[in-house]
């Protein structure tokens, strides 16, 4: 029989359901997410620091778990809410149940959840601080905790899950790409072992005498969870190397970028995370499905008089999906070409990386 969990959330609801994976407490920004699969990929994809995930599909963890599929070194996560998962799983490379893998990296689950109805919620009244306990607690205590915490904007993320050392991948290639990383996927930098790039991973707040000092051919400024005016110092390094090598982005990556050139960023009302988000490239009118999870963007309104053109949109909303500055090898996009979950329409972004670097 299965413990009661509850999740408290900031407008005073409290929800009741079925705790499975840890049993502890957790806060979070809860966000929902539309893929069908994936939720190895996304739990511990480290853009949702900071977050409690739910999923908008009903029935989750069908295939298990395989380390195979990990973006990180486990779960970053701060809680998951489904309405049903399975915990007798099946798939020839699974190695745990989601309940096991939640319980293995101390993270709450909760299930049983009308998670559509939460959706429609959040979508109404955009992205809720909550609280998910699968310990015993009064419900008083548990809400006092979902509306006592700071919104995801006045939270420090990336510290939290960037490399503290270098780490260097693929020193046998000669050509070599240093990544800033801010919770790079596991995904991303195998797109560049692939292609042969060797990968030099720094902290975030690397200074750029120290990434030059490593004679990279390109800089790509990774994802990663929370607000990127939360790291100043990054943007002033994309500022001061803007010059000096081609740079790149993706997701985080992509609002910093912008931010260095004087973009405005803001916080969306519930954001886009999914796998079949359509973005449509401007250039050649071509539109890729791809794989999301961002909860700000870049005010394409406040980016005339700027150096950089948008050059991709979202056609659900029309938001920017990727720039490119005028004149400089400077381009990011909002979305993530690597994939992991989801489709690998845009991939073709890190064969321009590639090029890019290969030129320089
Ligand atoms: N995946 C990401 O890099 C997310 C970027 C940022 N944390 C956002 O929510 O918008």
């Amino acid at each position: 029989m299965q413990k009661e969990a509850k999740l408290a959330l900031e407008d005073g609801t409290i929800l009741k359901g079925e705790g499975f994976g840890y049993q502890t407490i957790k806060t979070g920004e809860v966000v929902f997410a539309t893929g069908m699969t994936g939720y190895v990929e996304s739990l511990t994809d480290p853009s949702y620091k900071g977050q409690i995930l739910m999923s908008t599909y009903p029935l989750q963890g069908n295939y298990g778990v395989s380390k195979e599929w990990f973006q990180s070194n486990g779960i970053k996560a701060e809680g998951y809410v489904v309405k049903e998962q399975n915990p007798y799983p099946s798939h020839s490379h699974s190695e745990n149940s989601l309940s096991g893998f939640l319980e293995e990296y101390k993270i709450p689950g909760i299930s049983n959840i009308d998670t559509r109805s939460l959706t429609l919620k959040i979508r109404k009244y955009g992205a809720l601080n909550g609280a998910l306990s699968t310990e015993e607690i009064d419900d008083e205590e548990l809400l006092a905790m979902a509306q006592n915490q700071p919104g995801i904007e006045y939270i420090d993320l990336v510290d939290k899950v960037s490399v503290t050392q270098p780490k260097i991948l693929g020193e046998e290639y000669k050509d070599r790409a240093v990544v800033l990383d801010c919770g790079i996927k596991n995904n991303s930098i195998n797109a560049l072992l692939r292609r042969e790039i060797g990968v030099v991973l720094l902290p975030y707040n690397t200074s750029p005498q120290e990434i030059m000092d490593y004679e990279p051919g390109a800089l790509l400024v990774s994802s990663g969870p929370g607000d990127p005016s939360r790291v100043s110092e990054t943007i002033q390094t994309v500022q001061k190397l803007s010059e000096r090598l081609p740079i790149f982005g993706i997701c985080l990556g992509q609002q910093i970028i912008s931010m260095a050139f004087g973009a405005k960023i803001y916080k969306m009302k519930f954001g886009h995370r999914g796998i079949n988000q359509p973005v449509k490239d401007l250039k050649s009118g071509k539109v890729s499905i791809t794989s999301q999870n961002h909860g700000f963007t870049i005010d394409h309104k406040a980016c005339e008089d700027l150096p950089i053109n948008v050059t991709q949109i979202n056609l659900n909303d029309g938001t920017v999906e990727g720039i490119e500055h005028q004149e400089l090898p400077i381009s990011s996009v909002q979305y993530h070409p690597e994939a992991g979950p989801g489709p690998h329409d845009t991939d073709y972004y890190f064969d321009n990386f590639v090029e890019n670097l290969k030129k320089y």
